[in-house]
């Protein structure tokens, strides 16, 4: 296939994608939509030695990088970590994350992970 054509997304990136998108939904300012750049944050990147955000959630996912769900939830987890690390406790975005951590564990809690990986194998 050339770059252009479209590849077939596998069960595994559509249950991936899925989830992503109820997550970002959880994440109506789009504080977490793309990476956190030095310029809005100064100081970020000598702080925060694993940066995420859902835009690079969904680049892996096309990329194939993320070889479970639990892969996923790891990563949703150190961007809401990095939020809450950088950000004093009492800012909008410290705040936002907490909020962002506790509603998407529930989206990724273990149970539905598991019914969600019987439907790919
Ligand atoms: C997620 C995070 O730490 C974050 C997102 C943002 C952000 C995200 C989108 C638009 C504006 N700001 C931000 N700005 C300053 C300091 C930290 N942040």
């Amino acid at each position: 296939l050339d770059k252009r054509e479209e590849k077939e997304q596998t069960p595994l990136q559509e249950a991936l994608n899925q989830l992503i998108r109820q997550l970002q939904r959880k994440d109506p300012n789009a504080f977490f939509a793309f990476p956190v750049t030095d310029l809005i944050a100064p100081g970020y990147s000598s702080i925060i030695k694993r940066p995420m955000d859902f835009s690079t959630m969904k680049d892996k996912v096309k990329k194939e990088c993320y070889r479970s769900l639990d892969e996923l939830k790891v990563d949703f987890r150190v961007m809401c970590e990095n939020a809450m690390i950088y950000n004093k406790p009492e800012t909008i975005y410290h705040k936002a994350a907490r909020k962002l951590l506790h509603s998407g564990m529930k989206i990724l809690n273990q149970e539905r992970l598991d019914s969600l990986k019987q439907s790919i194998d």
